[in-house]
């Protein structure tokens, strides 16, 4: 619940009645209610101010840079918790599910937003979080990954909460995270935010979720679920499963918060022209596919992957050799990239440095890359030059630097058109949990190769044409995240397929089924 507002402050329109669009994180004098000095304003001041020291966690500085913001850690400092403002108006013209999830999330409701695959989920996320900046609420998007965070234009929520160490912080002694890992930066965003959106969901872990809620109570020192955030989930468990522990929604973070309503979507975007794989598709999302369904898969069936169709696998291991082979058939030298590691506190052993490096960093150890490359960014390390993370390009030639050699790359942006950009190395850097700010530094172009992915990490993506390779799908929800990814049946190319790959997780069906709508 939001605490009480005073009177006269006048409502919001949603969207605004000027058809002028102000900025995110621009007040209009007298329309936001506030809590206690400093004005949301203000902390988008010191947000501002932290700016360095944010970048400096997540990898995107120079080493002086991050010695200078690591130095101006404003440790003691209190921030002050924004405060949603007391009425919102949804104007009339905003209707159907939208109109439904802004209502809920303006009142102050979390909100579990699902449906099946290509019901447009990701699309309302979207528009709902447009419209509720455009009203003036500080609006904080995420996803639970690097690639989905693109297409809500957001950062993981890893990176916004400040788990500098990724899944290690969710293990880790509650007060040594909030002590000495979450960055002031990831604090003063907890306190700035009204409104907490989190898409793709379902690869969360209850653990990572009781974590969030935990940081989020103490950071914002509200005792409400999620530090009285208003949240909205988007994503299907039936689709997704983490890859490690148990659903989001078994933790007691998510019931308290959430419980068992959700917005259930209808409407079907992404299979719209093609009803026959729509509705096998849904009987495959609920593990109730007919005889007549796997002879119709089975016409899709191929041994080899078309040229220049986009591979998913399971196996991450099988993507990597996917792309290797692909490098290896380009004409022309490779040019290979090795990254500059470094252990910067005496007490980290160099192997524990490393291990720390491989799983909280998504930079490559050795990067090999030829011209024409196909190629993928991992991280966020260029979204400040208008590239953000899991956008993808071509390598289009080598430009030298000193006695090294780094790629020009014409980059598809997803907000349509492309980009060139020279990609020199980011330094990123890991934090240690006895108190160093950094521990370890990796300096390394930020790219992969990418003419095959995980169908884990293509989750979210709308393909023209793939082939997808469900030879050793191992997980719930993989055979139909994958196969769900084009729009039409005849676009669909699948190896190894037969009906054991459908695996379909009983918990989280009967989750799905009980969910009541609002
Ligand atoms: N209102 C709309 N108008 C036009 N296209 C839409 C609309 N909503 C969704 N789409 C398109 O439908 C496709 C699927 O939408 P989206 O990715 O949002 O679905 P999703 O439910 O998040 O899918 P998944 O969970 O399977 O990744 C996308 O290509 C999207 O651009």
């Amino acid at each position: 619940m939001a605490p009480p507002v005073p009177p006269h402050c006048p409502p919001f329109s949603f969207p605004p009645t000027s058809s002028h669009r102000r900025p995110y994180g621009v007040r209009q004098p007298g329309t936001l209610t506030l809590g206690d000095a400093p004005t949301p304003i203000a902390s988008a001041a010191r947000l501002r101010r932290s700016t360095e020291e944010l970048v400096a966690c997540t990898g995107h500085c120079t080493p002086s840079q991050a010695r200078a913001s690591a130095l101006r850690r404003p440790s003691e400092e209190r921030l002050s918790v924004s405060i949603r403002p007391a009425r919102v108006v949804v104007l009339p013209h905003v209707g159907g599910d939208l109109r439904r999830v802004c209502q809920l999330l303006v009142g102050g409701i979390r909100v579990f937003l699902t449906g099946p695959p290509g019901c447009a989920k990701s699309h309302l996320v979207n528009e709902a979080v447009e419209l509720m900046r455009d009203a003036g609420l500080s609006v904080a998007a995420c996803a639970s990954t690097g690639v989905t965070a693109t297409l809500v234009s957001g950062t993981t929520v890893h990176s916004w909460a400040g788990f500098c160490n990724g899944d290690a912080d969710v293990k880790s002694p509650l007060q040594t995270v909030l002590n000495e890992v979450i960055p002031f930066a990831a604090k003063a965003r907890m306190c700035a935010s009204m409104v907490l959106v989190i898409d793709e969901v379902g690869a969360l872990s209850s653990d990572f979720m009781t974590r969030l809620d935990e940081a989020l109570r103490a950071v914002r020192r509200r005792s409400s679920p999620f530090g009285g955030l208003t949240l909205l989930t988007a994503g299907a468990f039936l689709q997704l499963s983490p890859l490690r522990g148990s659903y989001a929604f078994l933790s007691d973070a998510w019931q308290d918060a959430l419980a068992n309503r959700a917005v259930v979507l209808k409407a079907h975007w992404r299979h719209m022209q093609d009803t026959r794989l729509l509705s096998l598709l849904l009987r495959l999302r609920k593990g109730r596919h007919t005889a007549a369904d796997m002879v119709l898969l089975a016409t899709r069936s191929t041994a080899v992957a078309p040229p220049g169709v986009i591979c998913l696998f399971c196996h991450k291991a099988d993507a990597d050799a996917k792309n290797e082979e692909e490098l290896l058939g380009l004409a022309g030298e490779s040019v290979m990239l090795t990254a500059v590691d470094k252990a910067h506190a005496k007490y980290l052993p160099l192997a524990l440095a490393t291990t720390l490096r491989n799983s909280a960093v998504k930079l490559l150890p050795v990067l090999t890359l030829r011209l024409d490359a196909e190629v993928a960014v991992p991280t966020s390390c260029l979204a400040g030059q208008g590239v953000p993370c899991g956008s993808r390009g071509v390598v289009t030639s080598f430009r030298a630097v000193g006695n090294r050699r780094y790629p020009r790359v014409r980059f598809q942006l997803p907000s349509r058109g492309d980009k060139t950009l020279d990609v020199i190395p980011s330094l990123v850097h890991t934090v240690a949990l006895d108190g160093a700010t950094w521990s370890s530094t990796r300096s390394q172009v930020p790219l992969m190769l990418a003419w095959a992915s995980t169908i884990h990490a293509a989750q979210g993506w709308t393909l023209q044409e793939a082939t997808v390779d469900l030879t050793f799908a191992f997980a719930t929800g993989q055979a139909l995240s994958g196969l769900s990814r084009t729009p039409a049946l005849e676009r669909l190319h699948i190896i190894g397929f037969d009906e054991d790959r459908i695996i379909v997780d009983g918990t989280a069906l009967a989750f799905h089924e009980s969910l009541a709508d609002f």
